[in-house]
């Protein structure tokens, strides 16, 4: 389909390209190249949005059967993998993460997570109860589940497809309708979603796409717009409570995956060479930019200094290089502002004492790369637990290290902080794993393993890490209106 042609990233709205009066720039952060501009939807298009979410919710959608909804999100499913070049492409360009990563990760779940959705509202039962009635017959109860209606979703740039699917499968799963507001930094793939939706014949007005930024633009406009019934938020914890703050005029629902500052546990009877190998993965991987990654490890002293030296290596092996090329397996942070904020975190360890295990700085890139927002893989050790490298979300690819004797000590570090979203424990004893599983208070806990995902489990974050589980049957709880109704026999 021909977009707009001054806009290469226009909104979406009622199954129409619109173009913004004002629009930005779209930069790839491997090397600063301008991508192409980006429409920034006013007060005016947002309501237009929601006004096409409000009509199409009332029109075929949510009268459609469950069976034919499911029947359409499985081939938006398939119509995401038809342009599976093009999705990773366009996710590659916009974040700088290597092939790998959107090839292995991003697209494919972009993908599942309409297929998991649509097979849920298909197979998941519904409550009766039978009781006895005061005048001494019966009755019965029976729960239906209804659209809650126009759900505003508005998105991060990390894992942008499989991020911003994971909040739209459900919600048009259940008969809802959306306005997405993609990250500033990444409107790529939320574009192009809009034309596998038109291509599979989602009714206009289903899926809409506002892009621009959060305060005084389009993502305020739409926390803002009374049209909206319930806004699901994957972000930082301050924007959640921005976003909060918004959703209580007129007591919207919201649904919120926050920040993290997750803690892995790494004790000396554990497999080693894995452990070292898992942490490695969720220091570095889509470098450091994942919520669930861990920026403190904490190791049992026996094996500390060995752990150290070998997730060294690990930092040291990385190929930091063109996102595309074969063999890459580090990319740049994605925009150079972001580098500066994670550039500040490595100063700070710095000013507070740390010990810079490796890197902690720009690594000297080739070519155009020079221009990109690269930073070196880093691990420091001897850092106070009160220095705020230890007590903050850095969001870059950086851990600290610091060793602890016993169980009790390592639970009592992991939960010393304001986050509890994910924590990961590396120990042979079956005993000490689900004693460590029960004493850290997070939503999800890995054991010998990371970011492995059934998707039909609970997600979702514990303190200031999240409101709500999303993942299976617990996504029903945010994206429908459960009805209780007793009839008299
Ligand atoms: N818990 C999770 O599942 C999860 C997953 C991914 C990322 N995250 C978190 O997201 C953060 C990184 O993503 P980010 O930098 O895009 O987060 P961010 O909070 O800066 O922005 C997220 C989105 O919110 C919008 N926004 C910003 N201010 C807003 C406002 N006042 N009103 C409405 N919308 C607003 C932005 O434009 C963007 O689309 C990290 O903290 C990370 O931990 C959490
Ligand atoms: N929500 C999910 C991942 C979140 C990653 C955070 O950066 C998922 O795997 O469903």
């Amino acid at each position: 389909m021909n977009r707009t042609q001054r806009d290469r990233y226009p909104n979406f709205i009622n199954g129409q390209w619109v173009q913004s009066e004002k629009c930005f720039q779209n930069r790839n952060p491997a090397d600063n190249t301008l991508l192409g501009s980006v429409s920034e939807a006013g007060r005016a298009e947002v309501d237009a949005a929601v006004q096409a979410a409000r009509a199409a919710l009332d029109g075929p959608w949510s009268k459609m059967t469950t069976a034919r909804r499911a029947e359409l999100l499985h081939a938006v499913a398939d119509g995401i993998m038809a342009r599976f070049d093009e999705f990773v492409a366009a996710e590659i360009a916009d974040t700088g993460k290597p092939y790998h990563l959107a090839s292995h990760l991003d697209i494919p779940r972009g993908a599942a997570n309409f297929k998991i959705f649509a097979d849920v509202v298909k197979n998941v039962p519904a409550e009766s109860f039978e009781m006895a009635t005061p005048d001494g017959g019966q009755a019965i109860n029976y729960a239906v589940r209804s659209p809650k209606g126009v759900i505003g979703v508005i998105c991060p740039w990390n894992l942008p497809l499989l991020l911003m699917t994971w909040k739209v499968g459900p919600a048009l799963a259940c008969g809802n309708t959306v306005v997405v507001k993609p990250s500033e930094e990444t409107p790529a793939t939320a574009t192009l979603l809009a034309e596998v939706m038109n291509a599979v014949g989602i009714p206009p007005g289903v899926y809409n796409v506002v892009h621009g930024f959060g305060k005084d633009s389009a993502g305020e406009f739409l926390t803002a717009d009374a049209g909206v019934d319930a806004i699901t938020f994957t972000g930082e914890t301050g924007t959640g409570e921005a976003i909060m703050a918004a959703a209580a005029r007129g007591i919207r629902a919201v649904s919120m995956e926050l920040g993290g500052k997750n803690a892995g546990i790494v004790f000396a009877d554990c497999d080693f060479d894995k452990a070292v190998a898992g942490i490695a993965r969720a220091a570095f991987d889509n470098s450091g930019q994942v919520c669930l990654g861990t920026e403190r490890v904490y190791v049992q002293r026996p094996i500390f200094e060995r752990f150290v030296a070998a997730l060294k290596d690990k930092a040291e092996s990385l190929r930091l290089g063109d996102p595309l090329a074969e063999g890459t397996s580090f990319g740049p942070l994605v925009s150079l502002e972001h580098r500066r904020k994670v550039l500040s975190y490595y100063a700070r360890a710095v000013g507070d004492g740390a010990t810079v295990v490796t890197g902690g700085g720009v690594p000297d890139m080739p070519g155009a790369l020079g221009e990109g927002a690269w930073v070196q893989p880093t691990i420091w050790t001897g850092l106070p637990e009160s220095s705020a490298v230890i007590r903050e979300e850095i969001f870059g690819p950086c851990c600290h290290i610091a060793p602890f004797d016993t169980e009790e000590e390592a639970a009592a570090l992991a939960n010393d902080t304001q986050y509890g979203l994910a924590t990961t424990i590396w120990t042979r004893d079956i005993g000490t794993a689900h004693r460590m599983a029960g004493a850290i208070k997070v939503g999800i806990c890995w054991i010998n393993s990371w970011f492995l995902r059934d998707l039909r489990t609970a997600f979702g974050g514990a303190k200031q890490s999240g409101i709500g589980r999303e993942g299976g049957v617990h996504s029903l709880e945010f994206y429908t209106e459960l009805k209780n109704v007793c009839v008299k026999l």
